[in-house]
């Protein structure tokens, strides 16, 4: 960036370009309407001493003469700050524009055509006589002027006589009428906030010069890039800036998976709402001052047992951080819960994180693209998502762009898979980068502490230190008086008010979750019975429990055995369940009226271990999962764990077998998209939505070596047996609608794998294998077109698979001639998102690698993609060495990045010749097309390809196709001879 400068004679001259925004002084910025090319200062002019007597110059003036007035040196004007000959410097000025206004500590607009009469008196009547210009003035035509509203925080305006009329927020009402732009965001909301329509329809009454700037001119309001062609009109443009606004847009979808600002409201909302008199104690605590201000300090541990209040305060310190940082700066956070599958592990937090990161400055997301518009949702969810990630994580923090960030982690302990991962990844990058700050949080845990190591670097605050108890007990008794203001039974008598509020500051010994627990029963409690109540209850948390899992037990009879049920079905699943779903997983009674209502009152009873939220059920906390799976556990399970999985699993299949039929959203259109599938209220699948993913997951926690019952299911004829003739089909439809096509490939090798050699299941075994080959061959067309598994599913499918045989029904009765299809499966398994490749000598794993500059490797059974390797090299032929380490190349020796050296070991592969010409017979398919009927889509239709690239390992076969697809074969079932 070139800035002008003045100097104490007056006159300007520009600096030399500033690299780096470290390296730019603080400066001004004017924003205005060009006028004709001769009459503007241009950079030559500047730099040869000319154009003092053009009309533009008297900007320059303007724009100089007001940035002394604010004590500002240096200033930026666009008419000659750029050396528009040369074209990389305009595209890197086109790239940074936004961020130039951004970052300018004022920026003036200069209103030709706006004229303030010098002498004008003030008039109570027409105390802006320039108003009705303001209303036509040009500026608010033109395409530029749109981002140089936007970007900057400080927008002031200038007449003609370079009278100063106001500011963005004086003017907002009038500039929100001129120009339709909300209001929040001329207050600087991020503008990723609003659709992108909506910021489209902002440009749409604008003009530009050159027709393709009208496009350009969006870059920094969408934080994306694409390189100016200007020859390629104003469509040309859009389509290219579309282009890329969707790939950013389907990397932050693909990125998702759960967005914290949900998390935190949820958590909020489900603990009763946040006190700010209960958090407010951290902001005068000495350890989160130095933290928060000295800039070596960048990891803060907060640690504390169960129920002191972490979680709310992480709450408080992040509404805090918000309202005080800078608004350039950067806050992302993460909520660990160990009982919600999706949240509960390293990779989560980082995408997470990064979620929050690039949804407030979304130029960052060319770090995830790099990796994502070659593997898309892979990269965030196969084997590999913790490396790539972990990568991807650690550039954006070294992108000099990234602004200064908080980052803050909830609830480490709870963090199931890959904690240690986690924990060494938070240490390292807390340790390199100056400008990130973090925030962690766990129970008091040695291996946690081991892990951190925290140095210089890092600070602890621990909740039970005695120079923290006083101020975490006054922040308790704030939260005693603000839940005893709320108990109405009590507040006629005062006497009796203060009674129970000593008492409770006297038992409650720091801990916000005692008092949170014991006010449930108070709000039960007649006035006379509040004493006795506080006395009974005890001390220590676990007493509390067993108190009220003492309760649930003396309840009449069948209350506390639907209590129990209910209780072990929530500890026993993968996520929380909606009410609908506890419902039918728990067998409650069946003379309800109203589901909902009934299993509330079920879930009310089981005292204060449950919450119900938006007709989902949570367990209060993790302290009282931890008691219920641990100490109370002969009570929930009393005939173990295991038969909870098998009543999940059997209820599961039963609801399931009530509940799915073909086309349950009645979408009715074969090609409807999976993208545009609306949940409908009510939604048929609300009870059965946990089963339908989970229900595998399940008959195999119930475990193997079991009772008869568990063979009778396994074997031919049994339930299982019975479900898959009857239903599967219908269960793919509801996978797909789920949006769980992949859970189900997982699933079904699992259930393959389970019944896998035994003597009195060999249909049931034929079946599944059926069953796999049909999700694995047809997942991408059922996947996105949900009914697709009655039409393109079917027609090709081989003509005697069984499961074509057993749904012969749904075929489409208007495909007369249907195709001609094998008998049997071909040797085709699935397609995989590939390239050239090469197995490992167990035929385990294959490698393959292609044209987009990237290495994967895969899991043959499963066609799951272990790990993608960025290569600098574009590779024909790829070989591992015996170690694994190395991945040898036709050109090249590529280190291959892996956490996994036990994994890379395995990965001893060879190559075949990929011209062998023993396999050029193989026809087989790899792009997509559809058979259109009246104009509608109605079926999948593979096509003709030919093989690019093969590997063989003992009878199983790859084959690298057009268009970057994998072929993996299994030889046996076909006629080839190889
Ligand atoms: N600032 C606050 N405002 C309102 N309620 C609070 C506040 N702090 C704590 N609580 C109450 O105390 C309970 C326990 O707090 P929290 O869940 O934050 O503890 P924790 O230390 O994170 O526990 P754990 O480490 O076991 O998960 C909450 O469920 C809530 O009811």
């Amino acid at each position: 960036m070139r800035l002008l400068r003045r100097s104490n004679t007056g006159e300007f001259s520009l600096t030399k370009d500033l690299v780096g925004d470290e390296t730019i002084p603080p400066y001004a910025i004017l924003s205005h309407t060009w006028g004709a090319d001769a009459e503007e200062v241009t950079f030559e002019d500047m730099t040869n001493g000319t154009g003092k007597d053009k009309p533009g110059y008297e900007k320059i003036r303007f724009c100089g003469e007001q940035a002394g007035e604010d004590d500002l040196q240096y200033f930026w004007i666009d008419t000659c700050c750029i050396n528009k000959t040369n074209y990389t410097e305009l595209s890197q000025a086109i790239k940074s524009m936004f961020r130039w206004y951004r970052n300018a500590t004022r920026c003036y607009v200069y209103l030709l055509d706006v004229s303030s009469p010098p002498f004008h008196t003030n008039d109570e009547f027409n105390p802006r006589p320039w108003e009705s210009d303001l209303w036509k003035s040009k500026w608010f035509t033109r395409g530029w002027t749109l981002q140089e509203l936007l970007a900057p925080s400080s927008v002031e305006f200038f007449s003609r006589e370079c009278k100063r009329l106001g500011d963005k927020r004086s003017l907002m009402q009038q500039i929100h009428e001129i120009t339709g732009i909300p209001e929040l965001a001329l207050q600087g909301a991020p503008l990723s906030q609003f659709s992108v329509n909506e910021r489209l329809s902002w440009i749409e009454h604008r003009q530009t010069k050159l027709e393709e700037d009208k496009a350009y001119s969006l870059l920094g309001i969408f934080d994306v890039y694409i390189p100016p062609i200007y020859s390629e009109g104003t469509a040309g443009a859009f389509k290219r800036l579309m282009d890329e606004i969707n790939k950013l847009e389907k990397c932050i979808q693909d990125l998702h998976v759960t967005d914290p600002r949900d998390d935190k409201k949820r958590i909020e909302d489900t603990k009763g709402g946040l006190l700010k008199d209960s958090y407010r104690w951290i902001l005068e605590n000495s350890d989160f001052q130095q933290w928060r201000d000295d800039q070596q300090r960048r990891l803060l541990w907060i640690k504390g047992d169960p129920g002191k209040g972490k979680t709310m305060l992480l709450c408080g310190i992040i509404n805090e951080l918000n309202k005080s940082m800078a608004k350039t700066a950067l806050l992302s956070y993460f909520f660990c819960q160990a009982s919600d599958l999706r949240i509960n592990n390293a990779t989560a937090v980082l995408r997470g994180l990064l979620y929050l990161i690039v949804n407030q400055q979304p130029s960052l997301v060319s770090h995830i693209r790099k990796k994502h518009d070659h593997a898309r949702k892979a990269l965030f969810e196969d084997a590999n998502a913790w490396v790539a990630l972990s990568e991807i994580f650690t550039n954006i923090l070294q992108d000099l762009s990234l602004n200064s960030t908080y980052l803050i982690v909830d609830a480490l302990d709870e963090c199931v898979t890959d904690l240690p991962k986690l924990l060494d990844f938070i240490v390292q990058k807390s340790s390199v980068s100056s400008r990130v700050k973090w925030i962690v949080t766990s129970r008091n845990d040695a291996h946690i502490e081991q892990r951190l190591r925290l140095d210089d670097s890092g600070t602890r605050l621990s909740l039970e230190l005695k120079e923290n108890t006083t101020q975490v007990s006054r922040a308790v008794d704030a939260y005693i008086d603000h839940c005893l203001s709320e108990l109405t039974e009590i507040q006629h008598d005062k006497l009796l008010r203060d009674l129970v509020r000593e008492k409770m500051q006297r038992k409650a010994n720091g801990t916000f979750l005692w008092v949170s627990l014991v006010m449930r029963d108070l709000k039960e409690a007649m006035s006379w019975e509040v004493l006795q109540v506080l006395d009974e209850v005890p001390v220590e948390l676990k007493d509390v429990y067993c108190q009220m899992m003492g309760r649930i037990k003396a309840l009449r009879r069948q209350r506390s055995e639907l209590c129990r049920q209910v209780l072990s079905i929530i500890i026993a699943t993968y996520r929380p369940l909606h009410l609908q779903e506890l419902y039918v997983l728990s067998d409650l009674p069946r003379q309800v009226q109203n589901v909902n209502q009934a299993t509330e009152t079920i879930v009310k009873m089981c005292g204060s271990f449950l919450t119900v939220r938006n007709d989902n059920v949570y367990i209060i906390h993790q302290s009282a999962r931890d008691f219920l799976s641990k100490e109370a556990s002969h009570d929930i399970f009393p005939y173990g764990t295991r038969d909870a999985h098998r009543s999940i699993f059997s209820r599961s299949l039963q609801v399931m077998s009530r509940t799915l039929h073909r086309d349950m959203y009645s979408l009715r259109v074969l090609a409807y998209p999976a993208q545009q599938v609306k949940q409908p209220d009510p939604d048929p699948l609300a009870a059965s939505r946990y089963s339908c993913i989970f229900w595998i997951d399940h008959l195999c926690d119930w475990g193997l070596d079991s009772s008869n019952n568990h063979s009778v299911n396994l074997q031919d004829g049994g339930v299982i047996d019975s479900f898959m003739r009857e239903k599967y089909l219908y269960w793919l439809e509801a996978l797909s609608l789920c949006k769980s096509m992949s859970k189900g490939v997982t699933s079904i090798a699992k259930l393959e794998a389970l019944i896998q050699g035994r003597v009195d299941a060999s249909t049931l075994i034929e079946l599944v294998q059926d069953a796999r080959r049909f999700i694995m061959y047809h997942k991408w067309a059922i996947e996105n077109s949900p009914l697709q598994a009655y039409t393109s599913a079917l027609v090709f499918s081989p003509a005697r698979s069984p499961i074509r045989c057993l749904f012969k029904e749904e075929e489409p009765r208007w495909i007369t001639i249907k195709p001609a299809m094998e008998e049997k499966w071909s040797a085709c398994l699935q397609t995989l998102e590939g390239h050239s490749m090469a197995f490992s000598h167990d035929s385990i794993r294959l490698a393959s690698t292609s044209h987009d500059r990237t290495v994967k490797i895969w899991d043959a059974s499963s066609g799951e993609c272990l790990q993608t390797l960025g290569i600098n090299e574009i590779l024909f032929n790829i070989s591992f060495d015996a170690t694994g380490s190395y991945l040898h190349t036709e050109i090249g020796t590529i280190d291959i990045k892996t956490s996994d050296a036990s994994s890379a070991s395995n990965v001893t592969l060879s190559v075949t010749d990929p011209q062998n010409p023993r396999y050029k017979g193989l026809a087989l398919s790899s792009d997509r097309v559809w058979i259109t009927f009246n104009s509608e889509k109605l079926l999948w239709l593979p096509s003709e390809y030919r093989p690019l690239r093969s590997a063989m390992s003992g009878n199983t076969i790859g084959i690298g196709v057009g268009s970057g697809k994998v072929w993996i074969c299994h030889l046996r079932s076909t006629n080839y001879t190889v």
